[in-house]
């Protein structure tokens, strides 16, 4: 029993102990599961934070996006004067070719875009804030940018606004937590006024009033917003600021007993504008505006302060109706400032709050501009108006395509604008075929030569147009047409340069005489094809190249100031080609500082009458009609253009566009040159100020270039070197170095190509170093070189040296030797220089004057028939008598590096020519002389 007792008391200790033992296991077991759950719990939380700090950030991110789009499509909307805040604020135009701007009235309330700080991530409630902001600001901006007229929205300018920048990113377990910086920037809310709208603003909104009026005003070119404010109470208020525009005719304060004028005044506007602006050809002013780049009519705005409308008379709520209905795309607003419902009810409505056009977005207004900053710009404004109208940019005038026109009908080039806003156009054809262009010095004429030619340069193609310009004015200023050193580009239409021709007369001369055989082969081409103008023979023969031709003479007084040879034949050319130039496509623009004063031009009435198109600078005298004083008034970088030969009925007068400024230049230039076809050569460059090297070009055989002629192909003047008597050649005067380089330039080119002998004899110290160089320079061509100490030497025995081949015999300062030849000498000088020559031997001899020449030739009778060439430096006109056809000579008044040569086998009348510097093709006289 007792065994049993405790048996059982054993068992059931066991049974307990199991019990409690299971009872601690279950009891872990739960403390387990709990500890799982708390863990697993804080581990769902953790990933819940990230998950949405991570798509907060995203959402800010693309929040933040959105916004900075935002603020630059607000900037194109409004740009400058237009949206700028107040503090940085001053009248400036941002009107390109492109929509009138819209204007800022205040900022879109919860726009501004709260970014959260830096680390640590963002809490639960204040991702909720800025999940709020940042979704009220985008569904305004959406808004807005769905809105019609309304595709972008705008800012205050960055000046005011700084933009989120974007934040690092950290990828945390799979998460990318954008961490951007802080920054706030609330939007711009912009109104549609200008070619878009017409406006109520309600009176507790009227604070917007000045500031929409000032950017109204100052956003645009000066002069471009009329302002008329119909205040019957006479409170002009904050608008009193404006009162300097209404000096300069901008703005009109209007009382009970006005409106009636000026509702009709506006109303006759709006028909104008359609019958004769837009004329059927476009839908409104803005259209114009996007399709021709240019306003020609300002914006008017009808400001109506507490108009108590109800009780207008019929006539003119049916009036202001009207303008409601069509003044928009004419250019004339309303602005209806007050809370009476009467009259146009369904206008857009600006409250303190917000903005009928933009429901939904609350608006928080800005307030007025100070009022210094008001009277500082309507001051500006007015000034800049009364200035003048600003001239239209260079490129505002051309063709937005290149090279698009035909020349056939004529040439037709914008210049400029007029005061309505006209673009005004030069053409030159069969009426009017030749311009004249005059003002004084400095009154522009230049830089309307520019504005004209970058006009037809873009208007017709190379293939169309071919221009020829000279400057006979000391600088530079067609250089840039022609290739340079520093730009490379040049006009492709160009086919001639010439500048600093003033001393050279000869280069305009050579001009027209181009021109004038130019003429010759279009009338030859037009007779063949029975064509009676450019145009016809251009139908008849589409295969050949007629481009119309436009020769520009800048100070073309310079080539008929003289009374001489040069101006008589100059005239008889400008007239003949003045005459017959129109039908053949030949065109003469004509441009002097002092037209009146060219008497050559004035005693050829004939020739006067065919330059109908004049084109007076300000202060020109005698351009237009003797009655027209038209360009007595006209204002500083304008001009009057008149086709109908200066008459007063036909003035235009012309702002003209700054078009020979770098800026403007350049990028047209290389925006043609790029555009170049094929095959297209840089323009002929003369300048006057250059000598020209003695180039490579070999001349025909038996032939020598003594140096370059005045003439637009610059070619060499040539000696021909055949045997026949006379073929010597006389240099006159004493200018040592020019008549060394015309002997070496004559030297080296007759050795090109063919075998020559040369005897050389120096009898002039000065010419010696030049005579060594020349020496070992034509023996390096491989020609014989017999060097001669004296001139007795060189002509004792000269037969005994011709052996068939050309021998040219170059004897400097001839005269020096001469004088010390005995009477035997003498002789054989002279029978050398008259049996010379039929045995190919040719002096090339340099005289010192005339007489000495004349004495070698045999005294006063002798005649000068052993020399049929000469090349005259420094020697008077009336000295070269005895050798010239003209009886007392030619007219010649020697200048440097110029000489007047003449060839009786070849010549009528004696040419300019140019000596080449030979230098860079002589050795160095020290290395000569060092020579063993
Ligand atoms: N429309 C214009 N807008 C701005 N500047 C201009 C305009 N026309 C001329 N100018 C400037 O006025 C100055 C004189 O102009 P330009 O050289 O064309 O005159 P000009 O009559 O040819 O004078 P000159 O005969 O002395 O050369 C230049 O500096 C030129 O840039």
């Amino acid at each position: 029993m007792s065994d049993e007792l405790g048996r059982a008391r054993g068992e059931a200790r066991f049974l307990a102990e199991r019990t409690a033992a299971e009872a601690d296991h279950e009891r872990a077991k739960a403390e387990q599961a709990i500890t799982d759950a708390t863990r697993k719990q804080s581990q769902l939380r953790s990933i819940h934070e990230r998950m949405l700090a991570t798509l907060e950030a995203r959402s800010a991110s693309a929040v933040q996006s959105a916004h900075e789009a935002a603020l630059q499509a607000a900037r194109d909307a409004a740009p400058t004067a237009a949206g700028a805040p107040w503090r940085a604020w001053k009248p400036e135009s941002g009107l390109t070719r492109g929509a009138a701007p819209m204007l800022r009235i205040g900022t879109l309330a919860d726009s501004e875009q709260i970014l959260p700080s830096p680390p640590p991530v963002p809490t639960r409630p204040a991702a909720t804030t800025s999940a709020a902001t940042t979704a009220a600001g985008i569904q305004a901006l959406t808004t807005m940018a769905t809105m019609p007229d309304m595709t972008a929205t705008s800012a205050a300018t960055g000046t005011l606004l700084e933009c989120a920048d974007a934040g690092d990113a950290s990828v945390t377990e799979g998460y990318d937590i954008a961490v951007p910086t802080a920054t706030a920037a609330s939007l711009p809310a912009l109104i549609p006024l200008l070619d878009r709208a017409h406006l109520r603003i309600d009176t507790d909104a009227a604070q917007a009033l000045p500031g929409l009026l000032l950017r109204a005003v100052g956003s645009v070119p000066a002069g471009l917003t009329r302002l008329h404010v119909y205040d019957p109470e006479r409170l002009g208020g904050s608008l009193s600021a404006f009162a300097a525009l209404g000096k300069a005719g901008l703005l009109a304060f209007i009382g009970p007993s006005g409106l009636r004028e000026t509702l009709d005044a506006l109303v006759e506007t709006v028909r104008r504008v359609n019958a004769e602006v837009l004329a059927g050809e476009h839908a409104s002013l803005a259209e114009l505006a996007a399709a021709t780049g240019r306003r020609p009519e300002p914006w008017r705005i009808l400001v109506l302060l507490n108009a108590d409308l109800a009780t207008w008379p019929a006539h003119d709520q049916a009036q202001l109706a009207r303008l409601r209905r069509t003044g928009v795309a004419a250019g004339v607003h309303l602005v209806v400032v007050g809370d009476d419902t009467a009259g146009p009810a369904d206008l857009p409505r600006l409250t303190a709050t917000g903005y009928t056009g933009l429901p939904g977005a609350a608006i928080g207004l800005d307030g007025p501009p100070p009022l210094g900053t008001i009277t500082a710009a309507a001051k500006a404004v007015a000034e800049k108006h009364s200035a003048g109208r600003e001239p239209a940019r260079l490129v505002d005038l051309l063709p937005q395509r290149l090279w698009a026109a035909s020349s056939a009908p004529g040439l037709f080039a914008a210049i400029g604008e007029t005061a309505a806003g006209d673009v005004a156009r030069l053409a030159l054809g069969d009426n009017p075929p030749h311009a004249l262009v005059g003002g004084p010095s400095g009154s522009g004429k230049t830089n309307l030569l520019y504005a004209w030619i970058a006009g037809l340069a873009s208007n017709y193609s190379p293939d169309e147009l071919a221009l020829y310009l000279l400057d006979f004015k000391e600088g530079v200023s067609f250089a840039r047409f022609a290739s340079g050193r520093r730009d490379p580009t040049w006009l492709p239409h160009v086919r001639l340069v010439g500048v600093n021709i003033n001393d050279d007369r000869e280069f305009g001369l050579a001009l027209l005489r181009h021109l004038k055989e130019e003429l010759r082969r279009r009338a030859e081409a037009a007779k063949a094809h029975e064509a009676t103008k450019l145009e016809e023979l251009r139908a008849a023969d589409p295969e050949g190249h007629w481009p119309r031709i436009v020769a520009v003479v800048d100070e073309f007084q310079v080539l008929l100031e003289a009374r001489d040879a040069v101006t008589d034949e100059a005239v008889q050319l400008l007239e003949d080609l003045a005459r017959r130039g129109r039908s053949q496509g030949i065109h003469l623009v004509l441009a002097s500082q002092d037209i009146a004063g060219i008497e050559a031009l004035w005693g050829r009435p004939s020739l006067v009458a065919q330059f109908t198109l004049r084109v007076a600078l300000p202060k020109a005298r005698r351009v237009l009609a003797e009655n027209n004083h038209a360009a007595d008034t006209v204002p500083r970088f304008h001009a009057v253009v008149n086709d109908e030969s200066g008459h007063s009925g036909a003035n235009r007068i012309v702002a003209v566009p700054n078009a020979g400024h770098a800026d403007a230049w350049e990028p047209l230039q290389k925006r043609l040159w790029e555009a170049r076809p094929n095959g297209n050569e840089p323009p002929a460059l003369f300048d006057g100020d250059h000598v020209p090297d003695l180039t490579a070009t070999a001349p025909p055989p038996e032939t020598a270039l003594l140096g370059q002629t005045i003439d637009v192909a610059s070619r060499g003047a040539e000696l021909a070197l055949h045997r026949a008597p006379g073929r010597n050649l006389a240099i006159l005067g004493t200018r040592a170095a020019e008549a060394a380089d015309i002997l070496g330039a004559a030297a080296l080119t007759a050795a090109r190509g063919q075998r020559i002998g040369v005897d050389l004899c120096c009898l002039e110290p000065d010419a010696a170093p030049s005579a060594l160089a020349l020496a070992s320079a034509l023996e390096a061509e491989g020609a014989e070189v017999d060097w001669h100490d004296s001139l007795a030497e060189v002509c004792n025995d000269w037969a005994g040296r011709c052996d068939g081949t050309l021998r040219l015999n170059l004897v400097y300062a001839v005269d020096a030797g001469s004088a010390r030849l005995d009477a035997p000498g003498t002789a054989a000088l002279r029978r050398m220089l008259i049996d010379g020559p039929e045995q190919h031997l040719h002096t090339l001899g340099w005289w010192r004057s005339v007489p000495r020449l004349r004495e070698d030739l045999g005294g006063f009778s002798a005649r000068f028939d052993a020399v049929d060439a000469w090349l005259a430096l420094d020697v008077q006109g009336p000295e070269l008598a005895p050798l010239s056809p003209a009886s007392g000579g030619p007219a010649w008044y020697p200048r440097v590096r110029r000489g007047l040569y003449f060839d009786r086998a070849r010549h009528r009348t004696p040419q300019v020519v140019i000596p080449y510097r030979t230098a860079a093709l002589l050795p160095r006289p020290e290395a000569v002389l060092d020579l063993p």
